[in-house]
Order: structure tokens, then sequence, then C-alpha cells
């Protein structure tokens, strides 16, 4: 943690200004030694005008902008300096801060810093990096809630609740006669307790819907030969991506993209007709579809109304009957079938399934814009949460000791402080006996 480090922290390329970062307790030596100026009193929130040397000539004219510990991004002692946005000149920057004692920074590490020293929970860093790899406004929006907080504000009244019960029952295994407190009575327990588990499974399910939508839904159009699923994907990504032709057979291996359609984000794939075939090339194109289709979240079921439903499109329904599926029927302008989504993928007349993906997904679509969880880590940990809950509820229920409940219940704490990075015995500990003056 002594250490000053450094690293580009603009885009790499060439642009008008790049920013080196130094941050650490010789980031103001290392500046100064660079300038030539004196910068070892500057007070925090200043910007200086000056030159980066070396050997007492001039390599760039840059703006040394300066924060004192503890206000700063990483709550050190940070410079940042802002030099010509060359490729070229910018690493020669870099490598004369190098040169003057800075180590490289790891990858996020002024992040981590900003973690370890207090800044930011965990959840706010996981925010951050959302936001910087955000594509849309939906996952832009809810990076700059989770950089603000927003996780730690769904869990807090989670975390409150479980803090309740656990210091209930604490109380009532070492101190039985203590009746200072406001107390929880061992019968008004289990309901808390099991409103809490439906709070998180609530909880829970809705993260998992908004990770979902936000990374796009993995959509896989399925169907037997030439009923037009290649026509389809182009219709989609509004461009020739995948080869079309009147040959049945024609798609043999993946063909993938994304587009942003309606509100949410499709990531495609289009597969070879899947049907007996002898033709060993078309046989391992099949064998890639129906592999991309247990993975997938949706399928696209492409039929052809001038032909009506076969026996391979039921083999086909049949096989995805598990999965979330959309029966579509393609070539409309030949045949339309009342009361079925109907296409013309060939015309690009494709609205009706566009609607019919939205209807599917609506809960996934508002979830995507709460505030919720943000990812499998953090959902991950929610789950183990929830597992530890359910088993202390079970062993409340079938009378266990006490002590036995109150390890399940510490798992659940504990998993659910770590989202936020505030895990750890002695904190626990803390927050069960700060509420309670016990013992005086
Ligand atoms: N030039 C520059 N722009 C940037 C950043 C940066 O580090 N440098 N950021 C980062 O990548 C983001 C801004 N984030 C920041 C967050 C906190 C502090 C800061 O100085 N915090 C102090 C003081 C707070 C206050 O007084 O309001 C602190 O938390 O104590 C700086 C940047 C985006 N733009
Ligand atoms: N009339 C009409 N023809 C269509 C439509 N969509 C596709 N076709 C035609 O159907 C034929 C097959 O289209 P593709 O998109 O290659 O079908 P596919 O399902 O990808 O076929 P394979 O890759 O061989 O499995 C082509 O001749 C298309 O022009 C449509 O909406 N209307
Ligand atoms: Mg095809």
């Amino acid at each position: 943690m002594n250490e000053t480090i450094a690293a580009i922290s603009t885009a790499p390329g060439t642009g008008a200004v790049s920013m080196i970062r130094i941050s650490g307790p010789d980031a103001f030596a290392i500046a100064s030694s660079l300038s030539g100026q004196d910068f070892s009193n500057i007070p925090g929130y200043t910007i200086r005008h000056g030159d980066v040397r070396e050997n007492g000539k001039i390599v760039d004219e840059v703006l040394y902008s300066f924060y004192r510990a503890p206000k700063s991004y990483t709550g050190e002692n940070v410079v940042e300096i802002s030099c010509h946005g060359g490729v070229y000149i910018t690493r020669k920057v870099l490598s004369l801060v190098f040169g003057a004692g800075a180590k490289p920074a790891r990858r996020g590490e002024f992040t981590e810093r900003a973690y370890l020293n207090g800044k930011m929970d965990l959840s706010e860093a996981e925010g951050i990096n959302d936001l910087i790899n955000a594509r849309d406004s939906v996952n832009a929006v809810s990076a700059v809630h989770s950089m603000k907080g927003s996780v730690k504000r769904i869990l807090d009244p989670l975390v409150e609740s479980l803090t309740q019960i656990l210091a209930q029952i604490e109380v009532n295994i070492d101190y039985p006669e203590y009746e200072d407190v406001e107390q929880l009575r061992d019968e008004e327990i289990l309901p808390k307790a099991e409103k809490w588990l439906e709070q998180i499974n609530q909880l829970i399910d809705t993260a998992e819907k908004a990770v979902m939508i936000r990374s796009g839904i993995d959509t896989v159009i399925l169907g037997r030969p030439n009923v037009g699923k290649s026509s389809l994907l182009n219709a989609l990504l509004e461009e020739d991506k995948a080869i079309v032709t009147e040959v049945a057979g024609t798609t043999r291996d993946l063909v993938e993209g994304s587009v942003r359609v309606g509100n949410v984000t499709l990531n495609l794939i289009d597969t070879a007709g899947i049907h007996e075939s002898s033709d060993r090339i078309e046989q391992m194109g099949i064998e890639r579809s129906l592999k991309a289709l247990k993975e997938a979240d949706l399928v696209i079921l492409v039929l052809d109304s001038s032909q009506g439903i076969t026996e391979e499109d039921r083999k086909l329904m049949e096989l995805v009957k598990d999965q979330e599926y959309i029966q579509v029927y393609n070539k409309a302008d030949l045949n339309q079938i009342p009361g079925t989504v109907s296409i013309s993928a060939k015309n690009h007349e494709i609205q009706p399934l566009i609607e019919e993906i939205e209807k599917r997904f609506a809960e996934g679509i508002a979830a995507a814009g709460s505030d919720t969880l943000n990812n499998e880590r953090q959902i991950g940990l929610a789950i183990q949460a929830e597992e530890a809950m359910s088993a202390a509820i079970s062993e409340l229920k079938e009378g266990a000791e006490p002590d036995l409940v109150t390890i399940d219940l510490q798992k659940a704490w504990e998993s659910l402080k770590e989202i936020t990075g505030e895990a750890g015995r002695e904190n626990f500990l803390d927050e069960i006996f700060s509420r309670f003056c016990l013992g005086k």
C-alpha cells in the first residue's frame, strides 16, 4: 500500500490530451522532480502549468493537478499529469514517472486503493467499472446508481432485520433474564425470518432478470431448413450478414450478431436448419446449433406459413418445450395465419415478433431499469445468504439449539456483507453488540 503507483488513465491512441495518474506518498515529489518546481507544499485541488523535463531538456508542456490525501479518488496523494495526447509522448511521460520512482499500477489498483481507504464499498467500485463498460442508457443508469451506493441501500434493510433476529437469539442465549432492551419474543423470530427469506428471494429473482436483460438476451433462431432463419437474422440486424438462398441447408456454421430492438438487446445466433442429414458438414452445423440451443435465454422457432406445421416442426417444438420460446410464422406475405406471430423476414416486416419479445420479457425489462443487484458475484452471495436462512428456518422449526441457528444466520449475515465488501467476524460482533449495552 505504501508504494506510489502510476498508469495512463485515458484510452490508448492519439487524442488531444492524455492523462497520467500517480497515487501514493511520493506523488508530489515525483511531480516536483519531473517539472523542476517545488510542489511539496501545494494545497489539494490545485492545477499548475509546467513542463516535463528529462536531464533538463523539455519533453512536453503539461498541466499538473494535485489532490492532497485524504481528499482524492484513492484517498492518497494524487497527481494527474495532462500531457499532449500522442501515443509516443504519453508513454514517454509515463516512463519518466516510473524513472522518478513510481511503480506500474495493476488493473483496477487505483480503485482498489479507494476501496481499501474507505472511499467506496465493493459494489460501488463494481458500479464504476460497469459505468465505464455501459453501452446503453439502461446499463449506464443502473451503473451510476450502483456507483452511488444503491446496492448498499437495497441491502441495508435486509441486514438490519437479520441483525435484529440475531441479536435476539444471542440475547436469549446469553442473557435470558435481560429485559431492558426491546426484545423479540421467540415466537416472533420465525415469521420475521420467513419474511426475510421471501424478500431475498424476490431480490434474487429481480436481479437475475435484470442482469440477463442488461447483458442482452441470448437468442437462438431455430427451425427446419429453408423456413427463413437467416432472412430473419438479417432483418433483425438490418444487415446482410448471413447468406440467404432458396437452397435448403444454406447455413452450416453459426452466424452471430447483437442488436438493440425496442427495449432489449438481442445476442442473436442463426443456426443450421435442423433435420436428419447425411451430409457430414451439415451434421456438424446441426450439432453446434443444438449446443447453442441449450445455453439460450430465448429460442425463436421459425415456421413457414406457406407450408403449415410439419412433422419436423413438431419435433423441434418438443425439443424446446422446456425453454422460453416463441413460434413465429414467417413468409406471411405468402399466407397469413390468424392468431399467430406472423412476419415476413424477406420484406423486413418483423414488428409483431419484436412486440412479442418485449411482452415476454416485460418483467425483466422493468427489472433492468430498477436498482437491484448487478452481477453474478452479488447474486451468488445473495443466494448463499438465502440458503443459510433456509437452513436456519428449518432448524428453528425443528426446535434446534439456538447456537446452531446462530451459525447459519451468521453465515447469511456475512454473505450479505460480502456483497459490499464489509464482511468479517469483527464487524459482525461489533454490529450485533453495539446496539445492546449488555453486561452493564
Ligand atoms: N481528472 C479526473 N477526472 C475524473 C476522475 C479522476 O480521478 N480524475 N474520476 C475518477 O476516476 C471520476 C470522478 N471521481 C472522483 C471521485 C472523488 C474524487 C475526490 O477528490 N474525492 C475526495 C473529495 C470529495 C469532495 O470534497 O467532494 C474525497 O472523497 O475525499 C475525485 C474524483 C471521473 N472524472
Ligand atoms: N416469400 C418469402 N420468402 C422468404 C421469406 N423469408 C425467407 N424467404 C425465402 O426463403 C428461402 C430461404 O431463406 P433463408 O433465410 O436462407 O432460410 P434458412 O431458414 O436460413 O435456411 P437454411 O439456412 O438453409 O436452413 C429464401 O429463398 C428466402 O428468400 C419471407 O418472409 N417471405
Ligand atoms: Mg440459413
